[in-house]
């Protein structure tokens, strides 16, 4: 498997015969089930993306599916962050470009993600769901060719609500946790629902440490959605044309979505609806 993750930093043509690992498959209908999952231990973990605007909550969602399949939640956003705070050689360059909204380069994110993947090979991971990345078609092409996608699912809210949740958004720089002081509710217009989101306030002890990330400023949102429509929307149609894309509009906050999107995966057993309703 390693030999896949070079493939990706170096950029070779060849399409690795991913099927070999395949053991939750899920195809266009989804039906992978959560007993299905659990019944092979043997096998590779989920292959899945998560695309969407800034803001969407693809962090959020990522993480807890990849609790309940077991496979690591790998955001390219962390491993730019990660890098920026080693205050290494790239760091400046990446502040430079993270802090005007822009995309970094192709090469230093693919660079990134297979170091990432390579660690995790290293201490015995199988699998992945990526959040972020692939965000240009170049991207999406490069993970073509290195291994199989089962599953992209593309989370999609209405501008003004992401606007909101990511001037919100703050984290807890003393553990890490990740909290939202937005309160959205926004009327519904032509036919579409009310959207209402909770804010998700930090606990007693995190309150005083919050921080906002310096990317979450509305001019930078602003850019950053800008860019998204720009390069990364057309990350959508390449799933969508190959019958991989899932489609799901957030119906407002995390209790709602979470138990809609675990129906829409078909994650949900008699066993696990309590998990659909944390
Ligand atoms: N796949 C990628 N390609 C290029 N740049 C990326 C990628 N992933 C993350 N970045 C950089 O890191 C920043 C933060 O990413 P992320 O945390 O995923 O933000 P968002 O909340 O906008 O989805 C991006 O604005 C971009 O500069």
């Amino acid at each position: 498997m390693a030999a896949v993750y070079r493939l990706l930093r170096c950029g070779a043509a060849a399409r690795y015969p991913a099927r070999r690992w395949l053991s939750v498959r899920v195809d266009a209908t989804f039906p992978a089930s959560l007993a299905a999952a659990k019944r092979d231990p043997g096998g590779r973990g989920v292959h899945w993306v998560f695309l969407g605007c800034p803001g969407v909550g693809k962090g959020t969602y990522a993480s807890r599916l990849s609790q309940i399949l077991g496979v690591p939640h790998i955001a390219t956003g962390d491993l730019v962050r990660e890098e920026l705070a080693a205050s290494g050689p790239l760091a400046q360059q990446l502040a430079e470009i993270v802090n005007h909204g822009q995309l970094v380069s192709d090469e230093i994110i693919l660079r990134l993600l297979s170091k990432r993947l390579e660690d995790g090979e290293a201490k015995g991971e199988s699998g992945f769901i990526l959040d972020g990345f692939p965000r240009t078609i170049r991207q999406a092409e490069k993970l073509e060719e290195v291994t199989e996608i089962d599953l992209v699912v593309n989370l999609k809210l209405r501008e003004d609500a992401l606007l909101a949740k990511c001037i919100g958004r703050r984290i807890c720089s003393h553990c890490g946790g990740n909290y939202n002081l937005a309160s959205v509710n926004i009327k519904g217009e032509n036919g579409n629902p009310d959207i209402v989101m909770a804010p998700l306030l930090p606990p007693e002890e995190c309150a005083s440490k919050l921080i906002t990330r310096s990317d979450d400023t509305e001019e930078v949102v602003k850019e950053r959605l800008r860019i998204y429509h720009e390069m990364s929307e057309p990350v959508e149609e390449f799933y969508r044309a190959r019958g991989k894309l899932l489609e799901f509009d957030l119906p407002g906050g995390i209790p709602e979505s979470w138990a809609k999107l675990l129906r829409a995966l078909n994650l949900i057993d008699n066993d696990d609806k309590q998990s659909a309703a944390a």
